[in-house]
């Protein structure tokens, strides 16, 4: 066991990633009291039940009342109005973070609620699955998993440490990034491969009124993969989609030219460019697992149990 990092830590949302944080906590007393809220009584419910939280609260505002940190854990589109409403609740000193997938909206909205004197560190971990609500979470989530901070120009240094330090004590690598080239960065490495895979689904979607069951008798592996990150929540990703737009519609635009590219090849019988092509996306494959950088604990969204945190 650590000792507390911060005395009393409210998580604003309790699915996955607010789950998953306070299991982390729990599991190595980082937090001397959680608090939560969520907006459906059945996720309140279900946080007591499971042991997220001490206490869980009908209101947000309620939740972050004397909270030393405060962690935004809801959908991207909905951080601003909750922002709005727990503002004049926020204790004074006290650190407010979120886990969103997209970083300059989510300033955008929350930024101009922020009190002064109470410390907004924007972040995300770069860590999650396909499932979503408060029994998804788990408490190696994070364990070797980058964990982004955006924090705004004139953030102290101080309570971005002790952020950093939250982050690290639950297993994560912490670097810090200026907003826009963390949402032009998940654009390519996140949100792009997501919309791939969505598309791809619904492509066999398509064709599965045409071959009826056959799609499913013989998927294959890669049509699994994109299976499972296709089955992804509906809302968090639609909210991703709708407010890193530009990052999304640059990246999405690449890939369509390469795509042509591709397409060409095979139409031209041109051998040689998708071999050349492919020996080069082997070898970035190949450079990422000799880097140490393969941390994608691939079977934890697919029903096998979690490690243990020691
Ligand atoms: N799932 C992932 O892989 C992943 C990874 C990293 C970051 N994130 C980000 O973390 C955030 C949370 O994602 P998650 O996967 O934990 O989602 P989730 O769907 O598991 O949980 C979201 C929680 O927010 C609550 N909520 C929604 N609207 C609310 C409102 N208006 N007021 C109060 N509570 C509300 C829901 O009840 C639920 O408890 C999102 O911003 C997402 O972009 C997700
Ligand atoms: O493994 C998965 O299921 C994920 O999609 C996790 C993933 C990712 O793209 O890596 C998804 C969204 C996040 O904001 C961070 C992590």
């Amino acid at each position: 066991m650590s000792a507390p990092i911060y005395g009393r830590v409210a998580l604003i949302g309790l699915g996955l990633i607010a789950a998953s944080m306070a299991h982390a906590m729990r599991a190595r007393g980082l937090a001397g009291e959680i608090t939560g809220h969520a907006k459906s009584a059945e996720t309140r419910a279900a946080a007591l039940e499971i042991g997220l939280c001490d206490r869980v609260f009908d209101t947000a505002a309620d939740a972050v009342a004397g909270a030393d940190l405060v962690v935004l854990a809801v959908p991207v589109g909905v951080m601003g109005a909750i922002a709005a409403e727990i503002a004049p609740h926020l204790k004074p000193g006290a650190t407010l973070t979120d886990v969103g997938s997209v970083k300059q909206a989510v300033i955008e909205a929350v930024a101009p609620h922020v009190p002064a004197g109470v410390h907004f560190i924007p972040g995300h971990p770069l860590a999650g699955t396909e499932h979503s609500g408060p029994h998804a979470g788990f408490a190696t989530l994070f364990v070797n998993r980058w964990w982004l901070l955006t924090p705004l120009p004139d953030t102290p240094e101080a309570p971005v440490a002790q952020l950093r330090a939250l982050c690290e004590a639950m297993g994560a690598n912490v670097d810090l990034m200026e907003p826009a080239h963390h949402d032009l960065v998940l654009a390519v490495t996140s949100h792009t491969p997501h919309l791939i895979a969505y598309t791809m689904v619904g492509v066999a979607d398509h064709l599965r009124r045409v071959t009826e069951t056959e799609i499913v008798k013989y998927s294959a592996a890669g049509f699994r993969d994109f299976t499972r990150i296709a089955a992804s929540d509906p809302t968090m990703w639609r909210d991703v989609f709708l407010t890193n737009k530009d990052a999304t519609l640059d990246i999405l635009g690449r890939f369509t030219e390469e795509l042509f590219v591709l397409q060409r090849a095979i139409r031209m019988g041109d051998g040689q460019l998708l071999f050349d092509y492919f020996t080069r996306t082997r070898a970035i494959r190949r450079g990422i697992i000799e880097a140490g950088q393969d941390t994608a604990a691939p079977d934890f969204g697919r029903g096998a149990p979690p490690p243990e945190v020691g």
